[in-house]
């Protein structure tokens, strides 16, 4: 009798058990809640009608987000204008959605300014989770796979050797220079085109286009894209005209080196690249195939030159600033590498410190501080709080950068704490480069340049403070963040060292 209770009351947990996991497996399809009754997360106070705009359209968003992860938590809820912002602080969170959701996270902002005005997403960068999306990311990554990069290894140690080079002669104009050094390896590899001098019209003409995209992509730039009805204002409204003028650029710096593969290919000289591929060899499962191409070398283009740009601006600036981690990593180099040559992209796994010190320049000042916002295609919950369709959300990977650490301040330059395994930090490349199927698609060919440029200078050059005036870190505020213009001294460290890399340069076939 006695066992028999006991076995049924066994037999009772069980079950009831088995009913548990299976609701709670079941769950997202029992739901008797509607979702639209769930709360928002929380956020800051609305104002009537225009919510939260004005909070969002100041210079440095980013601290101001991370402001409010400490108010708020790791989801934070905006509005303005019957627009949903949702600002994720959390590495989990931006794993949860943009990865483990990808089917619903993988749209683009609708922005009235850089779409419907300026024309940025013919660009796959900032198009919709569609069809033309998928034609150009598959195009790009033919470039930019793990195997393909491997073929740039030679071009990239040319193109830093030419750099180190240049900046012998010219240490003062070393922001032009790295400008120009960043644009070549994407050139080359997307056109087959090497440039000389910074004065080039296919960087000056992207620099400034860039400097429009990047404006217009960054969430509350400009107010027509929280009242759309804007768009229809007259061509002579100051917006309007900066919209004509930036689609027009944008248009010519994608047209103009694309047109130069096509003339030299049709003279029969077009030197291997990613354009001069495709267009010899076409891929026939893909419609539209000339004018996909075009975009998707632009897309390489526009996001590729100054995001690495903007990294290397960020170690110069560090290492002007915190001279004794300079030297920790130029002993590192001249140990590993020896002195008598250059590093080359091999080295990169022999080089920890300099692992460390790269990491710790990503982490210090993220060149995208707020990713690049996802929109989500569908209605949905997390952690019980209510997304509607067509929020706006927004990685804050600042807010990973910068997470509290016991023994690390985040605020200070320590590449140190990349080599703690008692205290560890989030490593950069887990979020600098975006989540799911966003996730940059340059960002193996990215982290071997920023290696062999930083690795070069560590080997050749002392950075130091200006002789005249103090150094301060500032930033720009928009979707690619750069130091603003600073001086520093870029000197040799030797006569051999500078003889060096004359000789290495010289063997440079870009
Ligand atoms: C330090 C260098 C770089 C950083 C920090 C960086 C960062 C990013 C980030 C944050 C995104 C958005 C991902 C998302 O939506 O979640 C992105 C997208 C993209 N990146 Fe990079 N990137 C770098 C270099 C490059 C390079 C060298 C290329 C190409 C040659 C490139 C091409 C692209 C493209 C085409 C996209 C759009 C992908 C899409 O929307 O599907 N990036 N990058």
């Amino acid at each position: 009798m006695f066992n028999t209770t006991l076995d049924y009351n066994g037999v009772t947990w069980s079950i009831g058990l088995l009913v548990i996991v299976v609701l709670y497996v079941l769950r997202p399809y029992l739901r008797v809640v509607p979702l639209k009754s769930l709360p928002y997360a929380p956020g800051p106070p609305m104002r009537p009608f225009i919510g939260n705009i004005m909070d969002i359209g100041a210079g440095k968003l980013w601290l101001k987000l991370t402001d409010y992860k400490y108010e708020y938590g790791d989801l934070v809820y905006l509005q303005g204008l019957g627009k949903s912002i949702l600002v994720v602080n959390s590495l989990k969170a931006m794993t949860d959605l943009f990865e483990k959701r990808a089917n619903k996270y993988s749209d683009r902002p609708i922005l009235v300014f850089g779409n419907d005005l300026m024309g940025i997403n013919r660009n796959f960068s900032f198009c919709d989770y569609n069809d033309e999306w998928r034609a150009q990311r598959k195009l790009a990554h033919t470039a930019l796979n793990l195997t393909a990069v491997k073929g740039y290894y030679g071009m990239q140690e040319d193109v830093a050797a030419v750099f180190a080079r240049d900046l012998l002669q010219a240490p003062g104009n070393f922001m032009a220079l790295m400008r120009l050094t960043a644009s070549k390896i994407i050139l080359a590899i997307t056109y087959g085109i090497s440039l000389d001098t910074p004065e080039d019209k296919y960087i000056t003409i992207l620099e400034e286009s860039s400097r429009l995209g990047v404006k217009a992509a960054m969430p509350g730039t400009y107010l027509v894209d929280f009242l759309p009805i804007l768009k229809y204002a007259p061509s002579w409204v100051p917006f309007q005209r900066e919209a004509k003028y930036a689609s027009h650029l944008m248009e010519l710096s994608i047209t103009g080196p694309f047109e130069h593969v096509k003339r030299d290919l049709e003279a029969g000289t077009a030197p291997p690249s990613f354009v001069q591929q495709l267009l010899t060899d076409p891929l026939h499962d893909i419609a539209d195939f000339e004018r996909r191409v075009k975009w998707a070398a632009g897309s390489m283009y526009g996001a590729g030159a100054e995001t690495t740009y903007a990294t290397v601006m960020t170690f110069i600036l560090a290492m002007a600033l915190h001279p004794g981690k300079q030297r920790l990593a130029q002993a590192e180099v001249d140990r590993i590498v020896g002195m008598d040559r250059l590093p080359t992209i091999e080295d990169r796994s022999r080089l920890p410190y300099v692992n460390a010190l790269i990491k710790e320049t990503m982490r210090w000042h993220p060149a995208v501080p707020l990713g690049v916002a996802h929109r989500n295609s569908e209605d949905d919950e997390y952690e019980g709080y209510f997304i509607p369709k067509s929020t706006l959300v927004i990685p804050n990977v600042w807010a990973i950068a910068f997470e509290p650490n016991e023994k690390y301040d985040p605020q200070a330059f320590l590449p140190e704490r990349f080599l703690d395994p008692s205290q560890p930090t989030v490593d950069p490349s887990m979020w600098a480069f975006g989540f799911g199927r966003r996730i940059c698609p340059g960002r193996f060919l990215a982290e071997n340049s920023i290696f062999i440029i930083i690795a070069t200078l560590l080997a050749g050059f002392n950075i130091a403070p200006p002789d005249t005036g103090e150094l301060k870190a500032q930033f720009s505020s928009y979707l690619i963040s750069y130091p603003e213009p600073f001086d520093c001294q870029i000197v040799p460290r030797s006569g051999i060292k500078a003889s060096m890399i004359e000789t290495r340069a010289a063997q440079s076939t870009i």
